[in-house]
């Protein structure tokens, strides 16, 4: 792993409701609704297929003035300057960390434990995820949920020196708990894709959730 110099750059301490989508079609949807954080994460297909659709994505993000966050592809992601790049910790050890940084990409790095939390530190991401919180049938996980007094544990750890997103299995009734752990945003897939009413769901969750436009983070 090539640390860069410098810190990446800063993101919004708060940066709200935090829908993470599989396709150009929701991110198109939420945007159209008001949301200002969101990542595309396709999964597994080849550059050349994905491409497309990231490059209308990031597109689409500018026009809306909305930070969209691209998982995984970093190369495309810096090809095409996009506001920023999600990367697991699996994924540090192959993506160019100085490229990303030199590209001047956000960066947000995912977290399952302390040893995750303080090989993401090193690196002085734009934010760190922490994750998963709750049971999720969205991605296979290979270890236990964290839960919220995990959460807060890691929450004080970090001191606010980075921006923080809560991760898995996060419905809307469990917001309101995940927040009062002092988390900075939270990242929902299925309780915005499988929602009855999609946008309804989307309101609510950015009304418990709200996004606060400073960059106070301090490290
Ligand atoms: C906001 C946010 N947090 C965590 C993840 C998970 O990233 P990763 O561990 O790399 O797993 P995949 O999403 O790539 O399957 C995320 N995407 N977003
Ligand atoms: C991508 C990802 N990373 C950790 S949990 C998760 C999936 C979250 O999905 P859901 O909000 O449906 O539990
Ligand atoms: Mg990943």
């Amino acid at each position: 792993m090539n640390i860069p110099a410098t810190p990446f750059p800063l993101v919004p301490y708060k940066l709200g409701l935090y829908p993470v989508v599989d396709s150009l079609q929701w991110v198109e949807k939420l945007l159209a609704v008001g949301v200002k954080t969101l990542q595309l994460r396709i999964k597994d297909l080849p550059d050349e297929q994905v491409e497309p659709a990231i490059v209308a994505a990031i597109k689409l993000g500018r026009d809306y003035q909305a930070r969209l966050f691209i998982n995984d592809y970093w190369k495309l992601a810096v090809k095409h300057q996009a506001y920023g790049i999600h990367l697991g910790q699996e994924d540090l050890d192959t993506a160019d960390l100085l490229a990303i940084h030199q590209a001047g990409l956000r960066l947000g790095v995912s977290t399952h434990d302390d040893a995750e939390l303080a090989r993401a530190i090193s690196v002085r991401p734009s934010y760190i995820a922490l994750g998963h919180i709750f049971p999720t049938q969205t991605k296979a996980m290979p270890s236990a949920p964290q839960g919220l007094e995990e959460l807060a544990h890691h929450i004080r750890q970090l001191n606010g020196h980075y921006p923080t997103v809560a991760i898995g299995g996060i419905s809307l009734d469990r917001v309101p708990a995940v927040m009062a752990c002092g988390v900075g945003s939270v990242a929902v897939v299925s309780a915005i894709t499988l929602a009855a009413d999609w946008q309804a769901a989307t309101r609510q969750l950015m009304q418990l959730c709200p996004y606060q436009d400073d960059q106070d983070a301090q490290r």
